[in-house]
């Protein structure tokens, strides 16, 4: 990568969007919509299945032009090309950024280091698609000859969070004779609770790590096979029916004890947030089946190919990326919020913390100097209508500005209840409501208007202009999940690539892991605390007391 010439905030783009965010001042909504009368329908974009309104954002066609013309400056599309072909984009890791390669479809050519990585991609997709059915079928028994019910996956950050979050997300599409968990937190707690009601003799467990070193999930992992072998009574032959490996290290697998026969693999340019449309997603393709992973594959691509190939102004990914800059540079916007209204998104927000705080939570550029504008936001949310009743009222009248993203459909996936009551149609009002509330609010006048006594006035008041985007979408199918998943992996690049910092590593979990190391024989043996700052060694010497040490 050629070093950036002219620091970002140096540009003569960059300044001639601080003069017209000035120009804008304090710039309604209202006066933006009154202005145009179509902006309702001229601010929108359609990809896919994906409906996109940006119109509700403080953003004039001057302002989009001026967004473009910094995208063009910063060499967004170049290193996108760049990444499309496979070259080492992750600069700090001297890696590939390819997750596009994983969906892409099975005549493409995609290199690395020369060598076409795709065919290799689909061996494993193969792979996953043969083991999958074998286990939906029940043609693979555990040790004792019964048949596979539980599956469990063990892993943790992109080795959990993406597969959890798209079980639940299409959990109406999956196999309802089989039960799925997922167990992440090196709390015992957690892998205690997932399996307490489990039989062991159905119960296959999938070890998911890219790197297969990781403490939190080789330590579940290692309890897992305890309680296995222990409550079967059985001895260490018996791994091979009920653990699967997923990773990127068959030397780590092997010699935690599990075949690489029984090893999915993936590529060390698949980072670990980006995964789980590779093997890691394979207990999501156990649940869905190798048909609907397809299609979810496919949603992936169609928006990996928008992306690559839209004009600017159509470009969805390149759009929502800079709107984030936007609201981060020139409105001090320190967080964002994505608030679906889908029950079946509930974990969603959490998989966009990963993707969006660990690829751009960044403060060196891409040379190491220190970045003085601002980089990723504060990434945070839960389903809609919950939070409505929670902490929406600082959205609306707090002093923040908080953008966010609404995400919506139009059909409701099937239902026992079915036709009983509306519900669908309550929860998207609810979800068009808000946005219309927090762009437009409520003015004194209509306030007063309204027979309110003086004093309460300006409590009643709602100042409105707080920017969303609405997503819409006919029906959440694995293809759109796909698809919502791609928009915000491509957004991510954008603001990264804006921002001249590299979104693909993730050296700042690095430092809590070494100091954990030396802090646990303090906690259990009491060996070391004199090494450690005061505050963190009278910490560790309480613990030990409450502990009875
Ligand atoms: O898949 P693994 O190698 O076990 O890594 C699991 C996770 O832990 C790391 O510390 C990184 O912060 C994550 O990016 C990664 O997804």
């Amino acid at each position: 990568m050629n070093a950036r010439q002219t620091r970002l905030n140096q540009m003569p783009e960059w300044t001639a969007l601080g003069k017209h965010r000035e120009q804008l001042g304090g710039t309604h909504l209202r006066e933006l919509f009154a202005a145009d009368p179509e902006r309702g329908s001229r601010y929108t974009l359609q990809v896919g299945d994906l409906y996109l309104d940006h119109s509700k954002h403080l953003v004039t066609d001057e302002t989009l032009a001026l967004l473009r013309d910094l995208a063009a400056a910063t060499g967004v599309a170049g290193l996108r090309d760049a990444m499309f072909r496979g070259e080492k984009i992750n600069t700090t890791e001297d890696r590939a950024v390819l997750h596009t390669a994983l969906r892409a479809p099975r005549d493409a050519v995609i290199e690395v280091d020369g060598e076409n990585v795709v065919p290799a991609v689909h061996a494993v997709l193969d792979r996953m698609a043969a083991f999958s059915e074998k286990i939906r079928s029940g043609e693979w028994t555990g040790h004792t000859g019964r048949r596979i019910r539980n599956i469990v996956n063990i892993g943790i950050g992109g080795s959990d969070l993406g597969p959890a979050m798209a079980y639940e997300v299409l959990r109406s599409y999956t196999q309802r004779d089989l039960t799925f968990r997922f167990v992440s937190n090196v709390d015992g707690a957690d892998l205690h609770e997932a399996v307490r009601d489990l039989d062991p003799a159905e119960t296959l467990f999938i070890i998911a790590s890219k790197t297969f070193t990781t403490i939190e999930t080789i330590t579940n992992a290692t309890s897992a096979r305890d309680w296995l072998l222990t409550n079967l009574r059985v001895g260490p032959d018996a791994v091979a029916k009920h653990f699967v490996a997923l990773s990127t290290n068959a030397e780590k697998v092997s010699g935690f004890g599990i075949d690489t026969a029984n090893m999915f693999e993936f590529w060390d340019w698949v980072g670990g947030r980006y995964s789980y449309d590779s093997a890691i997603g394979l207990s999501l393709m156990i649940a869905i089946g190798p048909d609907r992973f397809r299609e979810m594959l496919d949603g992936f691509h169609l928006v990996d190919e928008h992306f690559r190939t839209a004009p600017a102004e159509a470009n969805a990914p390149l759009l929502l990326g800079l709107l984030g800059v936007w609201y981060g540079a020139f409105f001090d916007a320190q967080s964002h919020a994505v608030l679906p209204y889908s029950h079946y998104l509930s974990k969603f927000t959490a998989y966009l913390q990963q993707l969006d705080m660990e690829s751009n939570g960044k403060s060196v550029d891409r040379d190491g100097n220190p970045v003085d504008w601002q980089t990723g936001p504060v990434v945070w949310g839960t389903p809609g209508t919950n939070g409505q009743h929670a902490y929406y009222q600082l959205i609306h009248q707090g002093t923040k500005v908080i953008p966010a993203d609404f995400i919506g459909f139009a059909k409701p996936v099937p239902s026992l209840l079915a036709g009983l009551v509306p519900q669908h149609d309550l929860l998207m009002a609810n979800f068009f409501a808000q946005t219309q509330a927090l762009a437009f609010g409520k003015t004194p006048e209509e306030v007063r208007a309204e027979g309110v006594a003086e004093e309460l006035v300006a409590h009643k008041t709602f100042k409105g202009n707080h920017p969303t985007t609405t997503i819409l979408a006919e029906e959440l199918t694995p293809s759109v999940l796909g698809q919502l998943i791609a928009l915000y992996e491509h957004k991510v690049f954008v603001q990264g690539a804006i921002w001249n910092i590299d979104s693909f590593d993730q050296w700042g979990v690095e430092l809590g892991k070494v100091l954990a190391k030396k802090i646990e024989p303090v906690l259990t043996d009491g060996k070391g605390g004199e090494q450690l700052d005061s505050s963190t060694a009278t910490l560790a010497g309480k613990y030990r007391t409450l502990r009875g040490r």
